[in-house]
């Protein structure tokens, strides 16, 4: 897959790009109705014998605009995204720097320079798809801004439990910490990369060592409490327990700061350092103030039944 980052206003021309079905969208996440619009495009692609694409934003267009709520973290960071976009058979990706001279284009012009001048002889975007200053552009007035020089298909809204599949969905969801959810809506457990970081060390004293992690990009952190994860360390997958919290127990609210720590089954090595990825499967219970750690230890060890009792369930 070939990587092209494009800062307005760009000077390609149409000779520099073989013939292209685009797909269109900002993909935060690549959830399931992503997946449609982008598989759309790589089979239409194939069918007519020519190149797919998809083109993406950066940073999110909320950044820019000035909403109220700014989408600085992700579900999928860039990262993560161009390895789900090249894991799709995309094989070009445009990353188009969102900036505000760039937001203000109008509608045709948009059409022009990205998609014309581009040399797409395909478009595929979702029914609710929208471009060019203020949103203005929709699936019912590209016809018109196409002129003539590309066909398009439009992706019917796909629903899950009666609600739209969204980005907004899978954040609210992780917001809630229906990690089950999020894994409904993406077709896949939300994942995180991180690296393994030094924590207080108290973990393996209460029989429950846990590796600490420090995530590697700007992941959206499912709601504080207790999880039953998956983490893979050197193409190895383990089970486990996750706590996301602050350690009310141990720790004043003062000293909060936000830990991200997994307790594997079956496992004892030293795996500080080692680069680390974690999916989210099940949620278990709320981080609580314990008033002694016996009672916590006795807590998780529930946890871990638990969470042993959904991955054998599965
Ligand atoms: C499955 C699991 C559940 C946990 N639940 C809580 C909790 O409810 N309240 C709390 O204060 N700490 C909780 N912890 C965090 C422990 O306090 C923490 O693992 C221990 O203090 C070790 O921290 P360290 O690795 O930084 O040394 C939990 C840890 C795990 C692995
Ligand atoms: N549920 C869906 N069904 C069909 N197409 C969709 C669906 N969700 C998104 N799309 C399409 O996928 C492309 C990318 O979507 P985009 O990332 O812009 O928004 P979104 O997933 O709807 O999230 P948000 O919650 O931020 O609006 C767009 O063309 C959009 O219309």
């Amino acid at each position: 897959m070939k990587l092209i980052t494009v800062h307005h206003p760009h000077s390609f021309n149409k000779d520099e790009f073989p013939p292209m079905v685009l797909a269109l969208g900002y993909f935060d996440g690549v959830h399931k109705g992503h997946q449609r619009v982008i598989r759309t495009a790589v089979e239409t692609a194939k069918e007519q014998n020519v190149h797919s694409a998809v083109m993406t934003f950066d940073p999110h267009p909320s950044v820019v605009l000035g909403h109220k709520h700014k989408h600085i973290s992700h579900i999928t960071p860039l990262e993560d995204k161009k390895d789900i976009m090249r894991d799709l058979g995309v094989d070009y990706l445009f990353v188009v720097r969102f900036t505000s001279e760039f937001a203000s284009l109008l509608p045709q012009e948009f059409v022009d320079q990205y998609i014309i001048d581009l040399n797409v002889v395909h478009v595929v975007a979702g029914f609710d798809y929208s471009y060019g200053r203020m949103g203005k552009g929709t699936m019912e007035t590209l016809p018109f801004h196409s002129r003539e020089r590309f066909t398009f298909t439009t992706i019917p809204k796909l629903t899950e439990e009666e609600d739209k599949v969204s980005s907004t969905l899978v954040r609210e969801s992780l917001k809630e910490g229906n990690v089950a959810r999020v894994a409904r809506l993406l077709g896949r457990p939300y994942s995180m990369k991180g690296t393994v970081i030094h924590g207080d060390k108290r973990g393996r004293k209460i029989g429950f060592p846990t590796a600490n992690i420090e995530m590697a990009h700007t992941y959206l952190t499912p709601k504080n409490g207790v999880y039953a994860v998956r983490m893979r360390i050197h193409e190895q997958w383990y089970n486990g327990v996750c706590n996301v919290g602050f350690k009310p127990t141990f720790k004043n609210p003062d000293e909060y700061s936000l830990s991200i720590e997994v307790h594997l089954f079956d496992f004892d090595s030293s795996i500080y350092g080692e680069e680390v990825n974690i999916e989210w499967y099940k949620r278990i219970r709320d981080e609580q103030k314990f008033s002694g750690i016996e009672e916590l230890i006795s807590q998780i060890h529930k946890d871990k039944d638990t969470a042993v009792g959904f991955f054998s369930g599965i």
